[in-house]
């Protein structure tokens, strides 16, 4: 048994799904499925109940999780005790966010990190913002930046970046959609929307159709991540509220066929931070970039 090993081990019997830690580990489902078969060889118990795709953790499996917590974190402490002697910090940080924080948010907190901390690799991804905390929560990534949703699971840090307010668009050259949504008093219920599938945006959203008393908004599409949506904005398919900073990060050609109605102020703004796992702030180059914010 190694410390890969155990590292393997612990993600899984914390995602309890092999298909997301084979993902997250960057090794083969197989790969995955014969270390743990030669963990369960080594210690002599089963340590997951299987089922089709979920597994859940054994009594065995449950002493092992400890163990192996408890081993990489006095590891993780010993590497950074050299390391304050030592080197810098190195190693690997695995950040997600949206493609527009990529834009907005990102670039000067990654830029005083890449100065300090010159040897960590930085491994991004992005995609949908309202993905954020779930990927965080799964192991996925170790930081990543969300819009605070209503309630933060226990089990997660938030560090605020910024307010950012939501503005309703509509296409800006000519077409029915834009006709309807420049009318002197239009009527709102009657436009098709383009709504992002879920997240904070989404209830903000939600929050807004009932401050203005509709109950049966006409939605054009429901899509994930909030960059599709000028997208079709612009094409003309609809009207969508949305962050101010998706809009201005948006590309020219992009942000010229839109048009900004109104800055909506019935609905509080989106609070914009970095998320992580409470219980990984110990860690290193988790810890150093957590400082950095
Ligand atoms: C939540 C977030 O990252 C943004 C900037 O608002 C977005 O991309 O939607």
């Amino acid at each position: 048994m190694d410390l890969r090993d155990l590292k393997l081990f612990l993600h899984l019997a914390e995602s309890c799904h092999f298909g997301r830690t084979a993902r997250a580990m960057h090794v083969s489902p197989s790969t995955l499925s014969r270390q743990i078969q030669r963990l369960e060889e080594d210690v002599g118990h089963a340590l997951f109940l299987r089922d089709n795709r979920t597994v859940t953790l054994t009594e065995a499996g449950e002493r092992l999780r400890q163990f192996a917590q408890q081993t990489l974190l006095q590891y993780q402490q010993l590497r950074h005790v050299m390391d304050l002697n030592g080197p810098s910090l190195s190693g690997e940080l695995r950040l997600f966010c949206s493609v527009t924080a990529a834009y907005s948010h990102l670039p000067p907190i990654l830029d005083r990190f890449r100065a300090e901390h010159p040897q960590v690799e930085i491994k991004l991804t992005t995609g949908d913002a309202a993905d954020a905390i779930e990927m965080v929560q799964s192991g996925e990534a170790d930081l990543a930046i969300a819009g605070r949703p209503e309630s933060l699971p226990a089990s997660i840090d938030f560090t605020p970046l910024g307010l950012i307010p939501l503005v309703l668009i509509a296409p800006a050259l000519p077409c029915p959609v834009r006709s309807q949504a420049t009318q002197e008093q239009p009527d709102w219920s009657q436009i098709p929307f383009i709504l992002p599938d879920q997240g904070p945006a989404r209830r903000g959203i939600d929050l807004w159709f009932r401050r203005h008393r509709i109950a049966n908004p006409q939605i054009y599409a429901t899509v994930s991540g909030h960059e599709a949506i000028v997208s079709m904005v612009a094409l003309g398919c609809g009207i969508a509220l949305l962050p101010d900073v998706v809009l201005e990060n948006s590309p020219e050609p992009v942000r010229n066929r839109v048009l900004t109605l109104e800055n909506v102020e019935s609905v509080a703004p989106l609070e914009l931070g970095v998320c992580v796992q409470k219980k990984r702030l110990g860690e290193p180059l988790i810890n150093a970039f957590w400082h950095l914010l």
